[in-house]
């Protein structure tokens, strides 16, 4: 008989040195891998202030060539407490030889990206190779994100965008610490 709760057998990694053994086309990634968390700054023409938010970022693998991502975000009000819940999103980052990286990413806003970019040194810098949105979404034509790993606990986050007739720029940056 099947066990009706049986532990997964493959669980995820979080770190490069615990099992499973990372594949080796995620090695310009490593350093990714665990959580990240963080406070940003935000803001965009069309919104009527500038914006506060914390965020925390996850990143695994199960010993194939991809990351598991997930990120959460939420707004923080002048003294950081906590305002209400932001944005998150989830998906894939296939790594390609030579760095190469094409992530695959959601989010609940009705908006599907896939990422074309590269890992090199301590930046994946990544630019959107199509955008779809569900009927309902915002008009987002384009994103660029660039992590920069500056130090093995510290990861940069900037986040820009072409949406809702404005023309590609800063909408996201925020710098992360290690979890744990
Ligand atoms: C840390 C992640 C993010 C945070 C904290 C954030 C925060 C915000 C906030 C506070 C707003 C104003 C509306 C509201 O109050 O909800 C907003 C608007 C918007 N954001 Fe973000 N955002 C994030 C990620 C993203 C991403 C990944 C995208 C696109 C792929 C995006 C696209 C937009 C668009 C299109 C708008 C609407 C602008 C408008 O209609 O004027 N955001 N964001």
């Amino acid at each position: 008989m099947v066990d009706p709760a049986p532990e997964h057998p493959y669980p995820d990694g979080h770190r490069p040195d615990e099992a499973p053994a990372p594949h080796a086309l995620l090695e310009p990634v490593l350093g990714l891998l665990g959580s990240w968390y963080g406070r940003g700054e935000g803001g965009y023409p069309t919104l009527t202030g500038d914006f506060g938010y914390a965020q925390e970022l996850t990143f695994s693998h199960d010993g194939r060539p991809f990351l598991r991502y997930e990120a959460r975000a939420w707004l923080l009000d002048a003294d950081d407490a906590p305002l209400r819940p932001s944005a998150r999103e989830c998906g894939w980052w296939r790594l390609q030889p030579d760095g190469r990286v094409e992530a695959l990413i959601t989010q609940p806003t009705g908006i599907a990206e896939i990422m074309v970019g590269r890992a090199t040194g301590n930046t994946i810098d990544l630019s959107t190779h199509e955008v779809a949105l569900a009927p309902t979404a915002k008009k987002v034509n384009a994103t660029r994100r660039r992590y920069t790993l500056t130090d093995d606990d510290t990861l940069t986050f900037h986040h820009d965008l072409e949406a809702v007739g404005q023309p590609m720029q800063h909408h996201l940056s925020a710098r992360l610490r290690r979890r744990g």
